[in-house]
């Protein structure tokens, strides 16, 4: 059949798209900007006659019209695999539920071991002229979900750039069972991050790190922001992109000519994502650019694949680290603030890069408006789920150095983690640290 006909036959409105859907459904979201946004709204018009309909996305960047039209939980649960603070939000109301994962298994997760859902929603760039609708925004897990996927119901949204492969970046029509065209929402965009005095200094720290060649990994934040500034004003050359989200950092450190990816061992000139997120400039800049590639994350974020770039740098946030070592980065106590994402892929990764590192980075303290802690703990706070296992942790950065975890016993640890503390923290650290029997009288403060 011609594809502009296939097309045409599979156009419907969303409020007969979602007719499909039935009590008791698990429901399959595309990722962070393919989420549905039109058909979330026709699923919330149906609240009444549909009990336990489970919705599973990740980030849930899109408004949340069905989770937001049920209070009570009994029709439209979000289970989600990275909480943003919508999520943060109905997880509070005990509307949400956090699934964990290591980013790289999103797509063997959904293929193998989740409640297959009946239904997959996406919103997609218009169709090519070869029948492609395109998800570089969020490939991540995007075709491994429609694999197991009863019905494939897309939503045209003009503002999704057409993003290139890379794997599993598209969709075909002949795959799909229903096309809706939505009111075309204009793309979430993040404002501009202002690195604070704080994300210069921990920036500082690690470019020096850098070399020419080097194959950048950077995660959301101010740090990385500052990250990208540096780089951009510095001589380095050659460097390249591989990540499992694509940031406006690399937008800058493309413009200033530092990223060619001429030296990168596989992949070679091509900047390398899973999924984007960030300005304006950064849709239109990843839009029809062959200097980009989306990928899957399962080859993104694959451990195997970071290991095969050599000189390979990634750089991530964390909120708390203890003096074992041992990384959180997505719950303070009990309550849940984010998820593992990509980070413990990359810190594996990376490490096995040849010439590899990876930074785990965060301001020494925490503040609030009446209180300052550190953010370097004796222990976690009970609840506290662990991130990155101390075995696994490779340096931790703050404003105050870098302290590299590989290799050392306990109390080597202790020292080079006090050492890169808030200076007004030390002190109870090494009283806490001698009562955990972590600390020996040699060791050494700077
Ligand atoms: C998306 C990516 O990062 S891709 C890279 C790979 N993936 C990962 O690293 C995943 C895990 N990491 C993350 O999710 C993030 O990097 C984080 C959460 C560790 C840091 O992200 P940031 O945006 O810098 O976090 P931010 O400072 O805004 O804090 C988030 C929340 O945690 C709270 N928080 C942060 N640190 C603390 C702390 N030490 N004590 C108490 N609360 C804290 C903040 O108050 C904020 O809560 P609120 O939104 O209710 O005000
Ligand atoms: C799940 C995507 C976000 C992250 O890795 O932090």
């Amino acid at each position: 059949m011609h594809l502009k006909s296939e097309y045409q036959n599979k156009l419907v409105l969303a409020e007969e798209a979602v007719q499909v859907i039935e009590s008791g459904d698990w429901i399959d979201y595309g990722f962070g900007l393919t989420g549905p946004y039109e058909l979330d709204k026709a699923l919330a018009r149906r609240k009444d006659e549909l009990f336990n309909v489970n919705i599973r996305n990740t980030l849930g960047l899109w408004p949340h019209f069905s989770i937001d039209s049920d209070p009570t939980g009994e029709h439209f649960t979000l289970n989600t695999w990275h909480f943003s603070s919508a999520a943060r939000e109905f997880y509070s109301k005990g509307l949400a539920y956090y699934i964990p994962m290591k980013f790289n298994e999103l797509p063997m997760l959904t293929r193998n071991d989740c409640i297959p859902a009946r239904v997959f929603m996406a919103s997609v760039s218009p169709m090519d002229n070869h029948g492609f609708f395109s998800f570089g925004v969020g490939a991540a897990g995007n075709m491994a979900s429609i694999e197991n996927a009863e019905y494939v119901i897309l939503e045209v949204n003009e503002n999704i750039p057409r993003v290139l492969g890379g794997n599993q970046e598209n969709i075909h029509i002949s795959q799909v069972n229903f096309v809706v065209e939505g009111p075309n929402p204009e793309l979430l965009t993040l404002p501009a991050t202002e690195p604070s005095e704080t994300d210069k200094k921990i920036a500082q720290n690690i470019i020096h790190k850098l070399y020419d060649g080097c194959c950048i990994q950077l995660g959301i934040g101010g740090i990385p922001s500052a990250v990208g500034n540096l780089v951009a004003q510095s001589d380095l050359k050659d460097l390249g992109v591989h990540t499992e989200m694509y940031v406006d950092a690399y937008i800058k450190m493309t413009k200033a000519g530092k990223i060619t990816g001429l030296r990168k061992s596989i992949d070679k000139y091509k900047q390398v994502f899973s999924f984007a997120l960030g300005s304006q400039e950064l849709y239109e800049f990843i839009d029809d650019n062959p200097g980009v590639a989306a990928y899957s994350v399962d080859y993104t974020n694959n451990p195997y694949i970071i290991s095969q770039i050599d000189d390979f740098v990634s750089i991530n946030a964390c909120i708390e680290v203890d003096l074992f070592g041992q990384v959180s980065s997505e719950t303070v106590g009990t309550r849940h603030i984010s998820g593992t994402g990509g980070q413990v892929d990359f810190v594996e990764g990376a490490y096995r890069s040849k010439n590899g590192q990876s930074f785990i980075c965060m301001p020494s303290t925490y503040k609030t408006s009446n209180q300052v802690t550190s953010r370097i703990k004796p222990i976690l706070a009970h609840g506290t789920v662990v991130t990155g296992t101390r075995s696994a942790t490779h340096m931790i950065v703050t404003e105050y150095g870098i302290a590299n975890m590989k290799g050392k016993s306990t109390w080597e640890r202790a020292e080079a983690l006090i050492n890169i503390s808030h200076p007004s923290f030390r002190d109870e650290l090494i009283k806490e640290a001698s009562a955990m029997k972590i600390w020996r009288k040699s060791n050494k403060i700077k």
